[in-house]
């Protein structure tokens, strides 16, 4: 499998190297160079197998001669094995035809530990093979970064910097990177939002001369093996409700566009999944420009669902390149554009896209009645970002066509935002019960590529 750049300007990639480069070196996204599609009888084989065999089948296609199947299959193993729930990613009725996607089981509990565990044992691999030591830069809303860091913590051929936005996580967000001891890990709350600190996470990548002698390496959705293993869950998802025998339409609470993307490379690979609802709050550039054709950058809004406040959505890169027929110099054009606030889709990428996707916004106020509506008709708690989801969905519901919303975080990480609206703080799983009590551990810094580099360069052990 060949993975070639949005740009197309950066060299072309097998898994491992498309892994271990993240941002490629033209400033782009890798993709594969073509979505291996499975077969109806093979979508079908996926009911009722175990989360772990799913991911080896789904995920096997893609790696190549990266990995064999041995240390795939351990991998995956390795990586689910430290989930609380025997299903992995649950699926429960939350009324008739409508079904919520608990994606939240794993160790920091939000979706992006089903990516993080299995890269983090996918890099250990590589790493032992090349006997390399790499630097992980991330950028976090509030989630990303919890998963990188508790899928890295403690290994000696790693350091891992985690960006956040300063004073925009919610409080437990905060404490699961700053309370880690592992000296490897290093909290860093910058002094801007979310999209600041993806823009200096690009700056630093592009910057080649410091990526190479530091060994730069990247864990947010701009690293394909991410997206990939988000793939899986849209299979045992829609196969336990009866895919490929029928369409399922899923909505996916959105910010930086990853997991929403995988649902459409699950799609393109053959999953019958009729529409793929982007569900944004009210930093709704996604929203705006499916509607408008328009995609332009506005302030980011603090909102109670913070891990989705985000104005510019890395992965859009990858479904405007879909949309543009896989045309890296248009893409690299847009990009150009974006530098100045923003650009307009053309009208035969926005009809591709709108193919694909349908989308709907929720208001604070909505987000957090929906959380109450919720609590009321099922007894259910919800985070904030999968009210946002539900909120959207409801609008988006077709009879006979079951919907599945992305349940991406456990309402215990957003207590304040949950309290608000239904009057009860979910209390922490037993191996976060004391994360209140421990230490912090947080450096300051400001929005500044020089200030970040020259930390990372003082503090990097690996
Ligand atoms: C809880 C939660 N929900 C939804 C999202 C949005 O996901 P994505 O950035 O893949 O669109 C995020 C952040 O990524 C998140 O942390
Ligand atoms: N919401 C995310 C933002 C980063 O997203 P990623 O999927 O690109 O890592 C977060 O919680 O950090």
């Amino acid at each position: 499998m060949r993975y070639v750049s949005t740009r197309g300007q950066a060299p072309v990639l097998d898994f491992e190297q498309a892994m271990m480069t993240g941002l490629a070196r033209d400033g782009g996204l890798y993709l594969p160079e073509t979505v291996p599609a499975m077969t109806r009888d093979q979508i079908a084989a996926l009911a009722g197998l175990r989360y772990e065999e799913v991911a080896l089948r789904v995920v096997t296609p893609y790696i190549g001669d990266s990995f064999t199947q041995d240390e795939l299959r351990g991998a995956i193993a390795r990586a689910y094995a430290g989930f609380d729930h025997v299903s992995r990613a649950p699926l429960i009725e939350l009324a008739p035809g409508h079904h919520l996607l608990e994606l939240f089981h794993g160790p920091t509990l939000a979706f992006k530990d089903f990516a993080m565990q299995l890269i983090g044992q996918l890099f250990q691999l590589a790493l032992k093979r090349s006997g390399q030591r790499v630097a992980i830069l991330g950028a976090t809303s509030g989630d990303t970064g919890s998963a990188a860091i508790e899928a890295f913590r403690g290994l000696d051929n790693v350091d891992v910097f985690i960006m956040y936005p300063h004073g925009r996580v919610s409080e437990v967000q905060r404490r699961q990177m700053s309370t880690p001891a592992d000296a490897n890990v290093h909290a860093l709350a910058v002094d801007g939002n979310f999209d600041d600190c993806q823009a200096r996470l690009k700056d630093l990548f592009n910057d080649h001369g410091f990526r190479d002698e530091v060994g730069l390496a990247g864990v947010n959705s701009i690293n394909w093996a991410r997206v990939l293993a988000q793939i899986v869950y849209y299979f045992t998802a829609a196969t336990s409700l009866g895919a490929p025998a029928r369409e399922i339409d899923f909505t996916v609470p959105t910010g930086n566009f990853g997991d929403i993307l995988a649902g459409s490379i699950a799609k393109q690979m053959g999953l019958p999944i009729g529409r793929l609802v982007v569900a944004t709050n009210q930093n709704d550039i996604l929203h705006r420009a499916l509607s408008t054709g328009e995609y332009r950058v506005g302030t980011v809004a603090p909102s109670i669902s913070p891990s989705m406040d985000i104005q510019v959505s890395s992965n859009f890169e990858r479904a405007l390149w879909l949309a543009y027929g896989r045309d890296g110099s248009a893409i690299g054009q847009l990009m150009e554009e974006l530098k100045s606030g923003g650009f307009t889709i053309s009208q035969g990428a926005l009809e591709h896209l709108r193919e694909t996707y349908v989308s709907g916004r929720a208001s604070e106020a909505e987000t957090s009645a929906m959380i109450a509506t919720i609590r009321e008709e099922t007894g259910q708690v919800i985070c904030p970002h999968t009210a946002v989801a539900v909120k959207v969905a409801r609008e988006h519901i077709r009879a006979g066509v079951p919907m599945i919303s992305l349940a991406t975080a456990h309402p215990a990480k957003f207590p304040d935002a949950v309290e608000d609206a239904v009057g009860i703080r979910p209390p922490l799983p037993p191996h976060m019960a004391d994360l209140f009590a421990r230490d912090e551990r947080i450096t300051r810094i400001a929005n500044d590529a020089e200030a970040i580099k020259s930390l990372i360069l003082e503090r990097r052990t690996a």
